[in-house]
């Protein structure tokens, strides 16, 4: 809670420091090329911060000389004045005004109070969702013209992407004539995909999905189509909308207003993470962006804020709006998660199954209050695809706690000095050849070649749990020449042992003890201290209770895995084909008496192996969980104090349950310790049981050891 709290109580972005007329002239022709690029889908050279910085500076440049104010100037306008469009708007789509920080917000409702002459009576709170805005035209229920926001007063028609966009239906469920407002973006995967689809065609990938849903949504007669989506936020009459539904809809709260959307059949937020809901105070509001800011990091799609809005017809009307932007509604700015900055180098680092990453070396640059250096670069290929080149400027996207990506280059901003990426052509680690087939590459020599660093993953509290095997000892092992694979740690003698430097003959015996314990770890433990690709902690927990034994996973093909849930067609495959890969592994282990068995768990019977639709084997186990998906999060206390967060979760699946790390509508409960944020708030939101974790022990009494 408190880290959300501090970031949210970060202070509005400094001005761009502007000395003197050149210098404004020039920041306003900056900020409008940069504002113009942004809102036709093309790459601003400037990250959001920057821009902000920017026209912040030139508004107080402004306020110090009004006389020289250029008409070309983008501060007071809607879209920096950078956008055009030639379909009038009945009523203004404007812009919104920021706030960065509780007391702004509790200073903004104040003068709003001040400005109607009453508190106001409620507030809705919804994500300010990071796409651009439409307005949907129905005539009768049909929807027959699409327009972007353009200058507020006009914009422009896009009518040509009607039957491209999720959630704006092309008939309502009723045949009104009303005009639907909204955001259309790109959700994570819908970026993702159309990008593939847009490099297929020859095209340069989009920077983010922002950029990549406004360039979309423009762009005509292209020979793809990239699915969008949208999400309603406003509903109004048209000229030919009926007098009775013009009243009606004069009079609806906002959030009725949405009900009504939704009734219709348009998309709003309510089925998503991050419903819109109603606030009767200020400290409500508060909390609840406090909610949304922490789910930020889990949704499938942007938001850079928070939008409070006077949910009451009468009260909007009694504060009304400005040029810019609406007087009864507020954007709650959240920090931004991209920055542009330079790409310096990249590194090719070996993963202890053999994987041979790129990262990026980057000039240090600050996100969301931490100083990123690197990012992940996925793959070869993806460098390929995005053409990325040494000293580019490039735009990284930092959110929560995820590992900081490289979106795209800023190719205007290149200089002509940037230098290709040059691709591994050995293993950098060892030497060996590199498998080249896959959009991963591998080392050769696959597990063996960072045998350390799969080592001390085997080893670890998670897999096979041998204290006193950490990372110093495995180097010394393997140094020593006296484990060149992980079942070699289970044939050491205490002989070898001894004659390692700093080895006691109580190290030793404490080192042979937790070796032999490890012997007898549950499969499914076994099976994750092995490292196959795309198998976890709880893939592997789930593949081991379907199979029951080594021996029932090595004989399933690939459609037989697929039974497992959470297998799909993809990496059905790749699991089958590294087990077949691991077979002398695996064959050295079982020989040296590592247990092969799931305890509690039972094969599938022959019949479902072939055809591969074997129920989970957890759901006939039966148990106090039986059937149940539980969320584990917080910190536990009581009984499960002493219990790491892998434990809780076998926990969970030997009292037949199904553990999971995300809360969503499949989930049946929650375990909420002290500190459970975003998912007790999720979960509470959704309708969700939650539990103590004494409540949870007292549960599940008969499961704990
Ligand atoms: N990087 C650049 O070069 C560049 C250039 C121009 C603008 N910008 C960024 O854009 C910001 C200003 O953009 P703007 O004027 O388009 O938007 P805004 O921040 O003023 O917000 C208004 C917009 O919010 C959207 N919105 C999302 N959810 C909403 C909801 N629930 N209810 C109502 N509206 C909702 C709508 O599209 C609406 O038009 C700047 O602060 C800057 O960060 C960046
Ligand atoms: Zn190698």
């Amino acid at each position: 809670m408190s880290v959300v709290a501090g970031r949210m109580t970060r202070m509005t972005t400094p001005a761009a420091v502007i000395m003197d007329s050149a210098a404004y002239a020039q920041a306003v022709e900056d900020a409008v090329k940069a504002s113009a690029a942004y809102y036709a889908g093309g790459t601003s050279a400037l990250d959001d911060d920057a821009y902000d910085r920017l026209v912040r500076g030139i508004a107080a440049w402004e306020a110090d000389h009004p006389d020289q104010v250029l008409p070309g100037s983008p501060t007071g306008k809607v879209a920096g004045g950078a956008v055009e469009g030639d379909v009038p708007h009945t009523v203004a789509m404007l812009s919104l005004d920021n706030v960065f920080s509780p007391e702004e917000l509790t200073a903004w409702t104040a003068s709003l109070a001040r400005r109607i002459g009453h508190d106001v009576e409620r507030f809705s709170v919804e994500p300010k969702l990071d796409g651009l805005a439409v307005a949907a035209r129905y005539a009768d229920g049909r929807l027959g013209q699409l327009i972007t926001r353009g200058d507020g007063t006009a914009g422009e028609d896009v009518s040509h992407a009607i039957g491209t966009i999720e959630g704006l239906p092309e008939t309502l469920a009723e045949p009104v004539t009303v005009e639907v407002r909204g955001e259309v973006l790109m959700t994570t995967a819908q970026f993702e995909h159309g990008n593939e689809v847009r490099t297929a065609h020859g095209g340069q990938p989009f920077a983010n999905p922002r950029g990549a849903a406004a360039g979309t949504l423009r762009a005509k007669e292209r020979a793809y189509t990239v699915p969008m989506t949208f999400f309603g936020y406003g509903l109004l009459p048209l000229p030919d909308t009926d007098t009775a539904l013009v009243a009606r809809l004069g009079d609806l709260a906002h959030s009725d207003l949405m009900v009504q959307a939704a009734a219709y059949g348009v998309n709003t937020t309510a089925g998503t993470a991050v419903p819109g809901t109603t606030a009767d105070s200020v400290e409500q509001v508060l909390a609840r962006v406090q909610e949304i800011a922490a789910l930020r990091a889990e949704l499938p799609f942007g938001i850079d804020g928070i939008v409070v809005k006077a949910d009451l017809a009468a009260d909007q009307r009694a504060a009304g709006s400005g040029s810019r932007a609406p007087r009864w509604a507020i954007a709650y700015k959240l920090p931004a998660v991209e920055k542009i900055t330079r790409l310096l180098g990249v590194e090719w680092n070996v993963g202890r199954t053999g994987i041979i990453a790129p990262r990026a070396v980057l000039e240090p640059v600050e996100i969301d209050g931490a100083t990123i250096t690197y990012a992940t670069l996925h793959n070869p290929a993806d460098i390929t695809r995005r053409d990325l080149r040494l000293g580019d400027h490039v735009m990284v996207h930092r959110a929560g706690d995820v590992i900081p990506r490289v979106e795209a280059p800023v190719a205007h901003l290149r200089t002509g000095d940037e230098q290709p990426i040059a691709f591994p052509e050995a293993c950098p680690r060892c030497g060996s050849a590199i498998d080249t087939r896959e959009q991963r590459w591998r080392c050769e020599n696959g597990r063996n070649c960072h045998l350390v660093a799969a080592l001390s993953y085997a080893a670890g509290r998670d897999q096979l749990d041998v204290e006193g095997l950490g990372h110093t000892r495995v180097v010394q092992l393997v140094d020593a020449g006296l484990v060149t694979d992980l079942a070699d740690v289970f044939t050491l003698t205490r002989e070898q042992l001894m004659g390692l430097e700093r080895m006691g003959a109580t190290s030793t015996d404490n080192l042979l003890a937790a070796i032999a314990a490890a012997k007898g770890r549950p499969l499914s433990r076994v099976l994750c201290a092995l490292g196959v690709r795309g198998t976890g902690r709880s893939m592997s927990r789930r593949i081991a209770r379907h199979f029951a034994t080594m021996d029932h996973i090595r004989a399933a093909d690939a459609q037989a895995m697929q039974a497992v849930e959470g297998i799909g067609t993809e990496k059905a495959p790749s699991i089958v084909a590294e087990l077949a890969e691991l077979a002398p592994l695996i064959d050295k282990l079982a020989a040296a008496g590592v247990n092969m068995t799931e305890p509690g768990a039972t094969p599938p019977a022959s019949s479902d192996r072939a055809t591969g639709d074997h129920e989970e084997n957890s759901e006939d186990a039966g148990g106090p969980l039986a059937g149940m998906t539980v969320v584990v999060t917080g910190a536990m206390t009581g009984p499960l104090e002493e219990l790491s967060r892998n434990q809780v979760n076998e926990l969970v699946e030997r009292a037949g349950g199904r553990s999971s790390s995300s809360v969503s509508k499949k989930t049946t409960l929650v375990v909420a310790g002290d500190g459970a944020g975003s998912k007790r708030a999720k979960a509470e939101d959704l309708g969700i049981r939650l539990a103590t974790p004494d409540e949870f022990a007292a549960l599940v009494a008969d499961y704990l050891d």
